[in-house]
């Protein structure tokens, strides 16, 4: 056999993984759907969408929300994965608990890491989770998730537990264990200081420390910082490392968020390549 000279077969490009975001569309472009794949892009996968819910957004907060009906959020599951393939699911805004238990139970038959960011509300203090919900995010979907991303808000919410400190962090941690993710990411950007998340599986913890960036534009953190760890988990890294960089790569975009509008701003998902 002799090798093809150079240029004398197609060109070939590498297929980057396929990274697939459940949540809903912020109609600003700085959270929900638009950070997912702006995300997913940046760390060099092929980000693919299943929208749950439509936001009318934008810096100043959440003018309105309409739900997706359910039909419509099988069928672009199902059209995504029968086709083009999934090698890690992020999951986002869910809204109720009757979307929380459909995602679930689709989640539940695919054979790929799941980041679950159990989003409750918005940086603005505007409800993206119905109160009902939250006992299948618990039941259902807390179970089936190789990560769990809480903030403090959320932790609250889903467990009890009220984080003042660092250290309580880890009883936060131990708590949303329980649920049955494989790891927890307790997240501690909402407490003073140093921007610090725990990430544990009960045996394994680790600190994640970053300084403080006194930037307000903030808006798609929570968004981003999970979307990266799906994205680094499609290309095959382990947990804690796919965490690691997410962490790094939030924290620079967090760094270059820019005002847009006339409040909270986004964070810059491109900050790598500017
Ligand atoms: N001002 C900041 N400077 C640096 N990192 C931050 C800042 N605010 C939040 N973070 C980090 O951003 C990520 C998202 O955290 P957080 O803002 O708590 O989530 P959410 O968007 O779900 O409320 C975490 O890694 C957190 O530590
Ligand atoms: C549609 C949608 N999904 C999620 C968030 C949370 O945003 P953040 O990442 O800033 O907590 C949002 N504001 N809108």
């Amino acid at each position: 056999m002799t090798a093809e000279p150079p240029g004398a077969g197609p060109v070939r490009t590498a297929i980057p993984p396929r990274v697939l975001t459940v949540a809903g569309s912020d109609s600003g472009g700085g959270a929900g759907i638009q950070a997912d794949l702006k995300a997913m892009l940046a760390l060099g996968t092929h980000g693919m969408s299943v929208l749950t819910a439509v936001t009318a957004q934008n810096s100043l907060g959440v003018m309105g929300a309409w739900e997706l009906p359910l039909e419509a959020i099988r069928a672009q599951f199902r059209a995504v994965v029968d086709d083009i393939g999934v090698q890690a699911v992020k999951t986002g805004m869910l809204a109720s608990s009757a979307i929380v238990e459909t995602v679930a139970g689709l989640l539940a038959g695919l054979a790929a890491p799941v980041v679950v960011d159990p989003v409750g509300v918005s940086k603005h203090g505007d409800a993206l989770l119905a109160a009902e919900a939250l006992d299948a995010v618990r039941i259902k979907l807390l179970p089936i998730a190789t990560v769990a991303t809480p903030n403090l808000d959320e932790v609250e919410q889903l467990t009890g537990v009220r984080v003042t400190t660092e250290l309580e962090m880890r009883r936060a941690a131990a708590a949303v264990l329980e649920f049955g993710p494989r790891w927890a990411l307790v997240k501690g950007g909402h407490l003073a200081g140093d921007a610090v998340d725990l990430l544990t599986d009960g045996a394994e913890e680790y600190w994640l420390r970053s300084v403080r960036h006194d930037n307000r534009h903030t808006h798609g953190t929570g968004c981003t910082l999970a979307s990266a760890i799906a994205a680094h988990l499609a290309h095959g890294m382990p947990v804690p490392e796919a965490v690691a960089s997410a962490k790094e790569y939030v924290t620079g975009a967090i760094e270059a968020g820019f005002p847009l509008g006339a409040g909270i701003g986004p964070v810059d998902h491109a900050w790598r390549w500017r």
